[in-house]
């Protein structure tokens, strides 16, 4: 039985912010105690990291990636042994990944599949969602199954007709589905039928740039699709999750449900937060690496993000990871926007970034941890074991240097993509040490981790819902 002591940090919840040791025993925490107390002393700690002047942190819980999704003629770059990775060295130690069922495909053999190519290549803990893309008789019925085993979310999109797109109806019923098994609906909204149009007379009128992209997907598609979604939600008496929230209208229209005490909940990623369509802009071809969707919206969009996260009207950051390379992957795109894959890098990130937000006074410390760590955990039935530093949860911690400087970069950073979306961006703090259950991951910027560690995990239904 390995024991640790990770002693005198800052330890930093969404709840607490308390100097304190924290005691770890075979991969759980045992303990916060005092530092240097008594207590603390008389624990026989087969390893000491000395926290000082650190903060201690729950290991991120990115709720939205993409690992190995073959999407817009080509498959996201980083697998699940390298996208893990790279989450690990941004702090983060657990991902819930998007499993798929293709058309005439059984939710069973998407699932399978998912297993198939995560299973011994994580360096972290990963669980999966489901995206239901054909909702018949009998994945609804497998749904209930799903549930029981685990994967208790399921993404469903207004989006994307002829690929994933459910219509109105086929989203009623697995909203209706949903409510009876305890499963979570989340939603991909943008009135994708109405945007296929708009694809169409762009690419007519000769305006093929990546910039078109933001355009044509409308913030009022946004809102249309995410009202939609909430109405049929309650007409099916579910709860529902809307996904990468970007538009400012969208905001509205939960902060509206949300006022009337429904069950809806709000994502957004840090993309949306931090980059524009200033960047879908660049020049030449270069803002095909800031497609993604929901697109990127004009600058103005962000303070209402920012405010959705104080207010509680957007609960969680995820980041969507969804990586295409520039070269050979983005360039399928070239001379027409629709054509460019889907999709931005960020998983080793999200949790830097938003310690940055706190830094430049959008959000405190503990709401970095809640929208990054405890909130998703809770929203996907990962509490208690992730999410937190407490007695009996699981040792995924961070050890995070809030002073050091960094700046992000493709030339550093370690998802298997070649560019940054924030190339050049200036960082102040810097994950120093992670553990994941106990185990240590990177070890003062060094990756002592391997493919294998990360374990499946079973998720019990939304923990959120009051
Ligand atoms: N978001 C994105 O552009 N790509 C990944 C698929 C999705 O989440 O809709
Ligand atoms: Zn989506
Ligand atoms: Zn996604």
């Amino acid at each position: 039985m390995t024991t640790t002591i990770v002693s005198g940090g800052l330890v930093i919840t969404a709840a607490d912010e308390i100097t304190a040791d924290v005691l770890i025993e075979d991969g759980k925490v045992a303990a916060l105690a005092a530092p240097d107390s008594a207590y603390a002393r008389g624990w026989r700690a087969d390893r000491v990291i000395d926290a000082t002047g650190k903060y201690v942190i729950p290991g991120g819980v990115d709720a939205h990636t993409h690992f190995e999704l073959p999407f817009g003629g080509t498959s996201s770059s980083d697998t699940f042994e390298t996208g893990t990775r790279a989450a690990a060295w941004g702090g983060t130690t657990t991902v819930v990944d998007f499993a798929v069922q293709s058309k005439g495909q059984a939710l069973r053999a998407g699932l399978d599949a998912w297993h198939a190519k995560a299973e011994g290549r994580c360096a972290i803990d990963y669980a999966f969602h489901m995206i239901l893309s054909d909702v018949h008789e009998s994945s609804l019925k497998e749904m209930d199954l799903l549930v029981g085993e685990g994967v208790t979310s399921f993404k469903l999109f207004m989006a994307y007709p002829g690929v994933f797109y459910s219509d109105d109806g086929q989203i009623l019923r697995a909203m209706q589905r949903a409510a009876g098994n305890g499963g979570l609906i989340m939603m991909h909204a943008e009135n994708g039928i109405a945007i296929d149009v708009l694809v169409e007379q762009a690419l007519a009128a000769g305006k093929t740039d990546p910039r078109y992209h933001g355009e044509v997907r409308r913030a009022l598609l946004e809102a249309e699709a995410t009202h939609r979604a909430i109405q049929l939600a309650r007409v099916a008496g579910s709860p529902l999750y809307v996904v990468h929230v970007s538009a400012e209208e969208a905001v509205a229209e939960l902060a509206q449900a949300r006022d009337k005490g429904l069950p809806v909940f709000g994502e957004t990623c840090p993309q949306y937060l931090f980059l524009s369509t200033d960047n879908l802009a660049e020049p030449g071809f270069e803002g095909a690496k800031y497609v993604c969707s929901t697109p990127l919206r004009p600058r103005e969009h962000q303070a209402a993000l920012w405010r959705g996260l104080r207010t509680d009207d957007l609960q969680v950051v995820s980041t969507d990871h969804c990586p295409f390379c520039f070269s050979g992957q983005k360039e399928l795109g070239r001379g027409d926007f629709s054509k460019i894959p889907n999709g931005l890098p960020g998983v080793e990130n999200r949790m830097d970034l938003l310690h940055q937000a706190v830094v430049d006074g959008h959000i405190s410390r503990r709401r970095w941890i809640e929208i990054a760590c405890a909130a998703p955990a809770r929203m996907f039935g990962l509490a208690p074991h992730k999410g937190t530093i407490a007695p009996g949860g699981d040792a995924d911690i961070v050890v995070y240097d809030p002073h050091a400087r960094q700046t992000l970069s493709a030339s550093t950073h370690h998802m298997n993509v070649d560019y940054s979306a924030y190339e050049g961006k200036q960082i102040t703090g810097q994950v120093e040490t992670v553990l994941s259950r106990g185990e240590t991951v990177i070890d003062k910027r060094k990756f002592t981790g391997r493919a294998g560690h990360g374990r499946y995990v079973p998720r019990t239904t939304c923990q959120y819902l009051p």
